[in-house]
């Protein structure tokens, strides 16, 4: 039976990457149907990403693919097209980010399994009522209690075995031994245009410089606040006239599609780690 594949991956770069690879998957039955390569000057690291059929097991292909990462040093993802990525979301009281990251799954947009709802507020506090099956937890966090919180937080990720969390506004700052153990895997709405007006209240602090322009950026979550590489941002003209609640309310819009272009980008593989930055493959 013919399953689709992507494999994505980076590597020192050299000559002759793009030749092994697909000769690997050509040995394999392989047809490509899509590839994309990017090589930085910068970091001397080279970029795929990789769409392929093939009827080959996976355990042939990843042996095969395993030996050349080796090789190639590489750091490499392999996930077939009915591998749907397990997914836990993260929200505090703004919920605008959530209702539409839940509705865009339930329409088939995003191709992900919502897991599990997390929030350190009561489900009270949420001004989306439907959440369908997604349990929810509501796991409250204060400075006394913090350590212990994330610990819950990550003990859901292994239970439920996790691959991805969104921080849908969930205004905490994790701790670096929870942002490390989950390393280009944990994405964040930020709700300015990144690396103006970072930590809280992004709005306000717009509205106080006056801007004319407000916008959006999803990046990964690192122990420095609101500095991860970033995936994807958007903006929004405002005007004089425009109050912090104006500021707010359109910004909704932003943060929301934002989010979710970044999230459907990560679980298509279409985003790699660069250092401190992201190469995307969005075309
Ligand atoms: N280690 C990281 N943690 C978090 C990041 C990050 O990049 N690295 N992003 C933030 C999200 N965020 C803005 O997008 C943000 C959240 C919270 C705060 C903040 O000052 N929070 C206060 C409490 C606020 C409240 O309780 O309402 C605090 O934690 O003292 C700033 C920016 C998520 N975490």
């Amino acid at each position: 039976m013919t399953v689709s594949y992507t494999l994505s991956f980076s590597c020192p770069d050299r000559a002759g990457i793009i030749a092994q690879v697909s000769g690997a998957i050509f040995e394999h039955r392989g047809n490509i149907r899509v590839l994309n390569q990017f090589n930085d000057p910068d970091t001397g690291l080279f970029f795929m990403r990789m769409a392929f059929v093939t009827d080959c097991t996976r355990a042939e292909l990843e042996r095969t693919l395993g030996a050349l990462a080796q090789s190639l040093q590489m750091k490499w993802e392999l996930r077939s097209k009915d591998e749907r990525q397990r997914v836990l979301l993260l929200v505090s009281k703004f919920d605008h980010c959530l209702a539409d990251l839940l509705y865009r799954t339930r329409i088939g947009e995003l191709d992900m399994e919502i897991c599990g709802i997390v929030s350190n507020h009561p489900k009270t506090a949420l001004k989306v009522t439907e959440l369908g099956a997604v349990p929810f937890h509501h796991l409250s966090v204060g400075a006394e209690n913090r350590a212990a919180q994330e610990a819950q937080i990550l003990g859901l990720v292994k239970d439920l075995n996790i691959d991805l969390v969104i921080l849908a506004r969930y205004m905490q700052i994790l701790s670096d031994s929870f942002a490390a153990a989950l390393s280009g895997r944990c994405i964040n709405i930020h709700h300015s245009f990144l690396p103006s007006f970072k930590g809280a209240k992004p709005y306000h602090q717009a509205y106080a410089n006056g801007v004319k322009m407000i916008g959006a950026t999803a990046h990964y979550v690192t122990a420095d606040l609101d500095e991860g590489p970033i995936i994807y941002q958007d903006v929004e003209a405002v005007s004089h006239a425009d109050m912090p609640d104006d500021l707010v309310r359109k910004g909704r819009n932003i943060e929301q599609r934002v989010l979710s272009r970044a999230v459907s980008w990560h679980l298509a593989q279409r985003v790699l780690m660069n250092g401190n930055k992201t190469v995307v493959f969005w075309s």
